[in-house]
């Protein structure tokens, strides 16, 4: 996307064509900040940490791990069997976003026919780099199609404003281009929409007021940063037309694994008659798992990104904490919104109910 006049993305290749640059998305809105990855040990500390996060992004980053690992391979000795093993730590470093695992066997089955260590490497590089171009273009595509809903709203409302609700950062920084709820919100608002987006705050790590906000600010989105909880105010007082967001796997069945709160707003939105889509590449649905409540690995991480919040005071990046030292504290990443909550599904291929019937007619290679 372009950034103050730059075209960036969340994570590129260096000139070297080893070092993997990213980045360092904690450090936004505030600091603009790039990282280097050169160890399969970076990689998986930056997936761990959030430097990179969200599934397209995850999914492209361990992508490039194993091109990592695989330069890293020759020197272990035997090399597919050391590249097996790192592609095992990189699957490891979070649980939910099923395209971790995807962009990583992706890689590894294409790295494990290749011949020799030097065609290892090539080979993963290329991939990596192909999966990172087609999930740009897959969102890019389902900005078309999810544009075109935002479209009709709005000839709905005889070219009034519509007002969109996110949840989370599902943007370009959380993909490689465009992002996937946002990108019909890019498009919308190209196209000439008249449009605005609440932007869910979204505690604990605020991915919502520090990055959706940062992007759509950057391309001149009209939008409002709200709490979490005062989506359901504005659904009650007819203030939302619809809302849009991302997800970290979506079973083929149509259930939701999405950042925590995503749920709730489902529940909300249905209370109140107001659709609620989910934009995905066909990379996040999980064509193996058919209940997603039940399935879905939901990941918990330290309850110190509860406890504390972070923000920029005296032009220093810092965080202070909320609760009392002595208060324990649990930090819940994601939920799954059922089905029975989805209005439908925005992938490349076209807009699809939340059902197994429907999401496999627009996929019925799966
Ligand atoms: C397009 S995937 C975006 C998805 O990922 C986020 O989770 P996290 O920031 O923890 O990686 C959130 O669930 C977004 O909807």
């Amino acid at each position: 996307m372009i950034v103050d006049g730059k075209q960036t993305r969340p994570i590129w290749l260096d000139a070297d064509q080893k070092t993997v640059k990213v980045i360092d998305q904690r450090q936004l809105p505030h600091r603009f900040v790039v990282a280097d990855l050169t160890s399969v040990d970076a990689v998986i500390h930056a997936i761990r940490e959030m430097f990179v996060r969200g599934a397209p992004l995850i999914g492209v980053t361990g992508a490039y791990g194993v091109m990592i690992a695989a330069m890293k391979g020759d020197a272990a000795g035997d090399g597919p069997a050391f590249i097996r093993q790192e592609c095992l730590r990189l699957k490891a470093a979070r649980p939910t976003a099923v395209n971790l695992a995807w962009g990583v066997d992706r890689v590894l089955e294409k790295v494990m026919a290749a011949g020799t260590a030097a065609d290892r490497i090539d080979v993963a590089r290329n991939e990596a780099a192909a999966i990172a171009e087609e999930e740009a273009e897959n969102c890019r595509r389902l900005g078309v199609h999810g544009a075109d809903l935002i479209t009709s709203v709005s000839r709905e409302k005889n070219g009034a404003t519509v007002n969109i609700l996110t949840h989370c950062n599902a943007g370009w920084l959380a993909c490689i281009e465009y992002g996937t709820a946002t990108a019909p919100i890019y498009e919308a608002f190209n196209r000439g929409v008249d449009l605005h987006v609440w932007v869910d705050e979204t505690r604990p790590l605020n991915q919502g007021a520090r990055l959706t906000a940062w992007e759509l600010g950057k391309h001149g989105v009209p939008h409002t940063v709200i709490t979490d909880n005062a989506g359901g105010h504005l659904m009650q007082h007819g203030r939302v037309d619809m809302v849009i967001v991302g997800t970290d796997r979506s079973t083929h069945t149509g259930d939701v694994a999405n950042k925590i709160g995503t749920y709730l707003k489902a529940l909300a939105a249905r209370d109140n008659g107001i659709p609620f889509y989910v934009a995905l590449p066909s990379s996040t649905f999980d064509w193996t798992m058919t209940d997603g409540v039940k399935e879905i690995p939901i990941e918990e991480r330290n309850p110190d990104e509860v406890r504390y919040i972070q923000g920029l005071a005296d032009g220093r990046i810092t965080r202070v904490l909320v609760p009392p030292e002595s208060s324990p504290a649990a930090d819940f990443a994601f939920d799954v919104t059922p089905a029975r909550l989805v209005t439908g599904f925005v992938t490349e291929r076209g807009v699809c109910g939340a059902s197994e019937a429907e999401i496999h007619g627009l996929f019925p290679e799966f």
